[in-house]
């Protein structure tokens, strides 16, 4: 198990590149199964979770040059469907949730897909319903199996349907737009998920030939097609990290540069930092955020306390609550903070208030954090990280600490954040990482 040994309370200064978008990178790669053809894609995070999806393909016989770190040229023309009844298969995808989405595409293509016992972020009850009724609808045939905790899935022909989603899951959307797009004849899907990760998948499936509309919303139409070919994709910058960047340096009363952000494709993100009292200068596709005193959080109209809660897109994501979370430790005023879709994201704050934040945690869902205005830093202390974003948020509050932090069990941060230590060392931070 590796950490970080962090030694607190430093100002940072300078630019940060964000990384090509995690979640988005694993629908994408998955649609790689799709086509006999060449993929390119290109801004490919290099991180755990997506070079351990690029190793599943490679392990199903998918052929993979890598020019470059950041880019992958895919090409799965000849596809060994076996390897996913091994024993290799079952351990390796059970380590995180993008693999559930080489079900849709196996679906499509081969008329048989599993979905494994998902991984990803214990932060809850996290179902496979959505995506499995989906399939159902298509015309599939499935099968559950305890032992092992895989859905078995078959079909002779997948039938295009109309269907409303019991929730706007956003893997369990991307897995039925890809079995959709070469079903016989149309699907409609109703209260599709439509985050960025979605319009950019069904942007690049158009271009392989799919015809997909409504992208953006949440009804979509998919005309299924035979064939889809090859074609080339470059990965959003992670809104994720950029939310992470902007609770950083406001954390840190840092001075910092977010150079290529996507401003466009951020929706609500910017605003909801702005509703803390952070101060953003957005300039073309970058986003300043100057060193800050003391930034303070915005009350209701009526004077009533600010709630920060997340929504399925274009509501605000709930990968920046434990972000937005602990950046308003230091700010001047109070803000309640409702984490509706997962019920154990929010266990962290012990920590926190370890190290001296002033949050009351009313239940699994909602913590009320009351900021100490840069009257008293946060202490230095041991933690381990319980979740990606947990884990980055603990590294937030680190940096701000005065003294030394320990952060344990950073596998967890290393899954989405790509070489962070070596990109904060270069804003000026003290980080280190203890191997072993
Ligand atoms: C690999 C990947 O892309 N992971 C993201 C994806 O996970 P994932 O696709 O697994 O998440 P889902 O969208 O399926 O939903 C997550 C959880 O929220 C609940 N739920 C969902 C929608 C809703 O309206 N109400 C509700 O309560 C679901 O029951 C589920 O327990 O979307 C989540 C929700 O944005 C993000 O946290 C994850 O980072
Ligand atoms: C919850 C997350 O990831 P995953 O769905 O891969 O566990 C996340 O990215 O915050």
């Amino acid at each position: 198990m590796h950490s970080f040994e962090v030694r607190g309370g430093k100002k940072l200064k300078g630019e940060i590149v964000p990384q090509g978008a995690k979640n988005e990178a694993l629908q994408i790669i998955s649609a790689v199964l799709l086509t006999p053809e060449k993929v390119t894609i290109t801004n490919i995070p290099d991180i755990v979770d997506v070079n351990l999806l690029i190793e599943l393909l490679g392990e199903m016989n998918v052929k993979i040059e890598r020019p470059q770190r950041d880019t992958c040229i895919f090409q799965a023309d000849d596809v060994d469907i076996d390897y996913l009844h091994s024993e290799t298969f079952k351990k390796k995808s059970g380590k995180l949730r993008g693999s559930v989405m080489l079900a849709g595409p196996m679906l499509a293509r081969y008329k048989k897909a599993f979905i494994p016992k998902p991984g990803g972020d214990k932060i809850g009850r996290r179902r496979l319903d959505t995506h499995v009724i989906g399939f159902e609808k298509l015309g599939a045939a499935f099968n559950y199996h305890s032992e092992d905790g895989f859905f078995h899935l078959t079909t002779k022909k997948l039938q295009g349907v109309n269907m409303l989603l019991d929730e706007p899951s956003v893997t369990g959307t991307a897995n039925i737009v890809m079995a959709a797009s070469m079903a016989s004849g149309t699907t409609t899907i109703y209260n599709a998920a439509c985050e960025p990760y979605i319009q950019q998948l069904c942007a690049m499936l158009n271009r392989m030939g799919a015809k997909i509309s409504g992208v953006g919303s949440n009804l979509l139409s998919i005309e299924g097609v035979d064939y889809l070919a090859g074609t080339a994709h470059r990965i959003l910058p992670d809104m994720i990290e950029v939310g992470s960047f902007i609770g950083l340096a406001a954390m840190t009363q840092s001075d910092i540069l977010i150079k290529g952000a996507g401003v466009d494709q951020l929706g609500i993100i910017p605003e909801k930092f702005r509703q803390l009292g952070i101060q953003l200068n957005i300039d073309g596709d970058d986003i300043h955020i100057p060193e800050q005193e003391l930034y303070e959080i915005q009350r209701y109209f009526d004077g009533g306390v600010l709630t920060i809660y997340d929504h399925p897109w274009p509501g605000f994501t709930p990968d920046l609550l434990s972000i937005v979370l602990v950046t308003a430790i230091q700010a001047k005023g109070s803000v309640l903070i409702h984490q509706k879709m997962f019920e154990s994201r929010l266990f962290f704050v012990d920590k926190l208030i370890d190290m001296g934040a002033q949050i009351i945690l009313c239940d699994p869902h909602r913590a009320v954090v009351i900021g100490l205005e840069r009257e008293q830093k946060l202490r230095g202390i041991t933690m381990s990280s319980p979740d990606i974003r947990a884990g980055q948020a603990l590294l937030i509050a680190a940096l701000s600490a005065e003294g030394k932090s320990t952060i344990q069990n950073i596998e967890q941060i290393d899954r989405g954040y790509q070489y962070i230590d070596e990109r904060l060392r270069k804003l000026g931070a003290d980080i280190k990482r203890i191997e072993g």
